[in-house]
């Protein structure tokens, strides 16, 4: 048995409780007719639970109570009935039935019953604080299986309608809310006076209908302790009071009766059927529907509901069948459970109307702590004082605003026809560019070659651009050769070899001049030769400057050495001579520019130059220009002033100068030609180092080393410099300076050119370069090991026959797959976002097709660039080794290195090292 809970203290989720029907027996006393017919009275209650026919088996019938004749309807109600009851004004449904024949005593139990519950959910209610509770009363009867409102006189048939929620609710059935105890004491007596009855042969009332009191009970809340919030409870209580349950063979006799008794039997057979299912299984199908009562109780029979049935029966031996009936009813209902739960409605009303108060009640408590808190008055008022400041200071920003550009629109108003022409180029420039890109990237991807640029190197003409752009000055760099002997002569003959450097300055002396258009006229052939012997002859004055003095300018970083391929290779001991000039004209400048273009690098390099950035396309001077060539040609005229610079060919001839710079003494010279016109000049310029260098060990071997002249010297010929004495090249450049640093870089970057070192190891490398001091070990490495690389390749030697099978052209050719790679993996390996911000920063105009071949371009060519590392970071990340963390890549690049030079110490350079070596970096 379920106990009562207490109203208001159920949480909102409601707890099904099962618990069998609460059944009682009582037997009423024997009436008048059955005294007067010497009925004997045939049942005992033998205790407070079991009920004996006194003829019949002595073990007799148990059930949850029994009552004997003497007992009280009070007792009755008392003794289980009030607990179920009760369970109203906590949200739980609940039911009592009075089930038995005619004249058994059920209206009367039921009276009772109803009363007693009413006064005591009455007075239980004026007992509570804190809900505010709302009493329904309702009346209906169902006779001849036909639903009646006991409230309304006359009441015409109601419909039953099926509710989602509620279940089977009758149409238009009167609800009375009750006012006060007596308001319901008189529907009481209203429904008893609507009920359909007879009167019976004792003169007596006899009901014909199932009769069905409803009372329901909301409650509400109606205060709130902290933020617990409960809900409307709703229940019902019914009072059903049905018709005799004898059967209809018994009732009847003829036409009205045989359909009442028919009606009557068949919502009383619909009952007995469904509670005898329900006793067996409560799974299976229960026939609620097959009958009125069944449907309006379907609830109280083995729903959501407490049920209490009070059976009665007549101790009369004549009634003993109806009275074992009913028992047996009795004990069938017995088993049936129900399954009460608290019917807690929270509705929106309700949820509003506590929200509500509960934001009053926050309210005040901020008030009252607002009030009081003088803590809080301060930071108002310094809140106030900051957003004043905050508007003055808006005000401030504004006006300057306004200022700056009032004077940025005066300077563009004064712009230069300089700068306008300059920036006018500059658009037309790029315009042609990315058109003529366009046209050439539809190719590249098709046939698996590298990317055929006939116009300019864009990563340069946006380089140029840039910096031409950003710049008023009017010092030009050119690049231009002088042999400059004179150096050597003064140098005491101590050094070993010559460098031929290119550099720039304003100077304006006519002798520049001579010495530029005379350099300019040389041929590619006879260039170092001619110099030379002009320079003798002629022994323009030149002033010969020690670097010792300027021991934190490298020579490397001011004169930018160009025609460094001509050194000999291996030695230690490199001078450097600075030639300042400037041109006389843009003429000069341009013809000079060709004449160092026009230098041919060996073929595999020349192969290259032509297939990706030539700049003789630029320029369209070598090749018989095609339309698009002929364009660029034009572009020319509109081009900055200044001459436009191979990275491919400053790296063919930087490259061996550092060669010679880091190389060791005994190694070969290079000076086999590999027959072609390029590896003739080359030889020629080689021929040429050697000899001098050889002339220099001579005069060094007479003159026994003069002790200003030892190796590692570097003489500047510059006119505005004086003469300086000091410190060697070494012990100058030794420490890893800034500038160093930069330059060894830079030699690196170019010889990766010269020697098509893969991408993914310059990547590679370039991640593994931080800026540190501890970086020069890697610096250093590299540098051998790309010298020594370019020399094998530059001698032409037969690699192949001694088992190599890396040569320039196959490392060409895997180059070139890379790049490939790298344009595919583009649109693959950035996002759309990405890839816009790519073209945006690398300067790629958003509205040209093929923006991601354009942008790998950019990323394999910018190695010379500011962005070098980034480049490399994202080359990286292009062909897949960004995620293999910093750990693989240090030490990749430290044993790549490294593992290089040991073999090499060791003579043990075997051709399997040499592949697996490449193939690693490729
Ligand atoms: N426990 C009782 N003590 C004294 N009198 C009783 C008791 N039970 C019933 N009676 C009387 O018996 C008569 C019949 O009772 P009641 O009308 O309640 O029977 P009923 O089962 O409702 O019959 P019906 O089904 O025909 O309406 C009534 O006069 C009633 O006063």
């Amino acid at each position: 048995m379920a106990k009562m809970r207490e109203p208001g203290s159920e949480t909102p989720t409601s707890n099904c409780e099962e618990e069998k029907i609460f059944v009682s027996i009582r037997v009423r006393p024997l009436n008048d007719r059955e005294r007067w017919r010497r009925d004997a009275s045939e049942w005992e209650c033998i205790s407070g639970n079991t009920i004996r026919y006194k003829n019949g088996p002595t073990d007799g019938y148990t059930f949850d109570r029994v009552y004997g004749e003497k007992s009280s309807t009070q007792q009755v109600y008392e003794q289980g009935i009030k607990e179920i009851v009760l369970s109203v004004v906590s949200g739980i449904n609940c039911s009592v039935f009075a089930y038995g024949q005619t004249s058994s005593g059920k209206t009367y139990t039921m009276k009772g019953i109803t009363e007693y519950a009413i006064d005591d959910i009455y007075d239980y209610i004026e007992k509570q604080h804190g809900r505010d509770y709302i009493m329904k009363f309702s009346a209906m009867e169902i006779y001849n299986e036909a639903v009646k409102d006991l409230l309304t006189a006359n009441s015409p048939p109601l419909r039953l309608l099926d509710d989602p929620e509620k279940g089977t609710i009758v149409e238009r059935l009167t609800e009375e809310t009750l006012t006060e105890r007596s308001h319901l004491q008189e529907l009481l007596s209203t429904c008893a006076a609507h009920r359909t009855t007879e009167e019976t042969a004792m003169n007596e009332t006899s009901s014909r209908s199932h009769q069905i009191l409803r009372l329901t009970v909301e409650s509400n809340p109606t205060d709130y302790v902290g933020t617990t919030r409960s809900g409307t409870l709703i229940a019902s209580v019914n009072f059903v009071d049905l018709a005799g349950s004898e059967r209809a063979s018994q009732a009847l006799s003829a036409g009205t009766r045989l359909r009442e008794g028919s009606h009557i039997n068949r919502s009383l057979l619909t009952l007995g059927t469904v509670i005898r299912k329900l006793s067996k299984e409560r799974n299976g199908h229960i026939p609620y529907r097959d009958s009125k009562l069944t449907r309006i109780l379907q609830n109280s029979l083995g729903g959501n509901a407490r049920t209490a049935i009070i059976c009665t029966i007549s101790p009369a031996r004549s009634q003993v069948e109806q009275s074992k009936n009913t028992l047996l009813f009795a004990a069938t209902a017995k088993q049936v459970t129900t399954n009460a739960k608290v019917n807690v409605v929270m509705s929106d009303k309700v949820l509003v109307q506590q929200l509500q108060k509960e934001l009053a009640r926050m309210e005040n408590e901020l008030k009252g702590f607002s009030s009081n808190s003088a803590i809080l008055k301060e930071r108002e008022l310094l809140i106030e004082q900051m957003e004043q400041k905050i508007k003055e200071l808006t005000e401030q920003r504004d006006l300057f605003q306004s200022r700056v550009e009032n004077l940025l629109q005066t300077n563009t108003q004064v712009e230069t026809p300089r700068h306008r022409r300059r920036t006018s180029s500059v658009s037309n420039l790029t315009a042609k560019l990315l058109q003529h890109q366009e046209n050439m990237e539809d190719d590249f991807l098709l046939d698996g070659s590298p990317p055929t640029f006939a116009g300019p190197d864009p990563c340069h003409g946006w380089e140029e651009i840039s910096r031409e752009a950003g710049s008023e000055d009017s010092i030009r760099e050119v690049q231009c050769v002088d042999t400059s002997l004179h150096a050597l002569k003064q140098s005491g003959g101590n050094t070993p070899m010559i460098q031929v450097t290119h550099v720039v300055t304003k100077s304006s002396s006519r002798n520049e001049h001579k010495g530029l258009d005379h350099v300019a006229e040389l041929n590619s052939q006879d260039f170092l030769k001619q110099t030379v012997q002009d320079t003798e002859k002629t022994n323009e004055p030149c002033h010969v400057e020690d670097l010792s003095e300027y021991p934190n300018e490298s020579p490397y970083i001011s004169c930018k050495p160009m025609l460094a391929a001509y050194a000999t290779p291996m030695s230690p001991a490199a001078q450097i001579i600075k030639v300042d000039w400037e041109p006389a004209s843009l003429h000069h400048a341009k013809r000079l520019q060709q004449k160092v273009m026009s230098y041919s690098s060996p073929s595999w390099l020349g192969k290259f130059d032509q297939e990706f950035a030539s700049p003789s396309r630029f320029a369209g001077l070598q090749q018989t220009p095609t339309r698009v060539e002929q364009e660029y040609s034009d572009c020319l005229d509109y081009l900055p002033e200044e001459p436009y610079k191979s990275p491919m060919q400053v790296t063919t001839r930087k490259s061996s100068r550092k060669y010679s710079q880091i190389g060791e003494t005994n190694a070969p010279v290079p000076v086999e030609s590999d027959g072609d016109s390029d590896g003739e000049d080359t030889a020629s310029v080689l021929n040429f180092a050697v000899r001098m260098n050889e002339k220099s060990r001579s005069k060094l071997s007479k003159k026994n080393s003069n002790d200003q002249l030892v190796h590692g010297k570097s003489y500047v010929v510059n006119k505005r410099l004086s003469k300086i004495k000091g410190m060697g090249f070494y012990e100058c450049a030794g420490a890893m300076t800034p500038s160093r640093f930069e330059r060894q870089q830079k030699d690196i970057v170019e010889l990766w050119h010269a020697c098509n070192v893969p991408l993914v190891h310059r990547s590679y490398f370039f991640l593994l370069i931080k800026g540190e001091l501890a970086d020069t070990v890697y610096l250093d490495v590299e540098l051998r090991r790309l010298s020594f690389l370019q020399h094998t390749f530059s001698t032409g030697a037969d690699i192949t026959g001694q088992g190599l099978d890396v040569t320039p052209n196959s490392s060409l050719k895997a180059l070139n797959r890379e790049r490939k790679m790298l344009s595919k993996q583009v649109h693959k390996k950035f996002s759309y976002k990405e890839r816009l911000q790519l073209y945006q920063k690398w300067g790629i105009d958003l509205n040209t097709k093929h923006r991601s071949i354009q942008l790998a371009y950019l990323l394999w060519t910018n190695t010379e660039l500011n962005h070098a590392r980034e480049s490399a970071t994202l080359v990286a990340r292009l062909v897949g080794l960004i995620d293999s963390g910093d750990d693989s890549k240090k030490s990749f690049g430290f044993g790549f290195g490294f593992g290089f030079l040991a073999r090499r110490k060791s003579s043990t350079v075997k051709p399997d090292n040499w592949k697996e070596n490449m193939t690693t970096v490729g």
